[in-house]
């Protein structure tokens, strides 16, 4: 079977990440948007944190793990993800290794990022900018890169969506 494509949006928390997946699914029906944020909720189910009965394990581990499997099934994934230390992101290129990645970098600069955080409310202040020092700092090798600050949504999901079909068959995902 052929592996499903993933196209993969790397970002700080508030850099529009989700927005523009959801946008990009729209013009890519035979994609589906697959987040970490979702992810996150059904292990949170599963867990009873006020009794610390935990799951073991980093959410990240399952969530990159369950990428590959869609993959390995045919299925078009668009992953919102934050690539945000050493170990999540040597465990996303591991896991997905040689796997058909478009790898998009989604900036967004510091001040707009601050007012996002102040107006969504549903973040704590200053976890961009913690992130924002790990973060487009590795020297991620991205197929494309946008500016959500600098143009609007439409704008940034033509963008990745026509130079992803331009880019036909994806090469297998190596380490950079
Ligand atoms: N291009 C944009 N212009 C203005 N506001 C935006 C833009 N993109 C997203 N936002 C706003 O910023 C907030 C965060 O957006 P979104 O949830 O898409 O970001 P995210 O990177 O997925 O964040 P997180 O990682 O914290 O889930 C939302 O309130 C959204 O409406």
């Amino acid at each position: 079977m052929t592996r499903g494509k993933i196209i993969l949006l790397n970002g700080v928390s508030s850099s529009g990440k989700s927005s523009l997946a959801k946008a990009i699914v729209k013009r890519l029906p035979d994609h589906f948007h697959y987040s970490i944020d979702d992810f996150d909720m059904v292990i949170e189910r599963m867990e009873d944190r006020e009794n610390q009965r935990l799951i073991p394990v980093s959410t990240e581990y399952y969530f990159h793990r369950t990428i590959r499997m869609f993959s390995d099934s045919g299925i078009n994934l668009v992953v919102d993800q934050i690539l945000h230390n050493d170990d999540t992101l040597r465990d996303c290129l591991s896991t997905l290794e040689g796997y058909p990645v478009y790898f998009v970098g989604v900036h967004c600069p510091q001040n707009e990022l601050e007012k996002r955080e102040m107006e969504r409310g549903d973040r704590s202040l200053g976890l961009s900018k913690k992130q924002l020092k790990y973060v487009h700092q590795q020297n991620e090798a991205y197929d494309i890169e946008v500016n959500t600050a600098l143009e609007n949504m439409d704008t940034s999901a033509d963008k990745i969506v026509k130079t992803y079909l331009n880019a036909g068959d994806l090469k297998g995902w190596h380490s950079y």
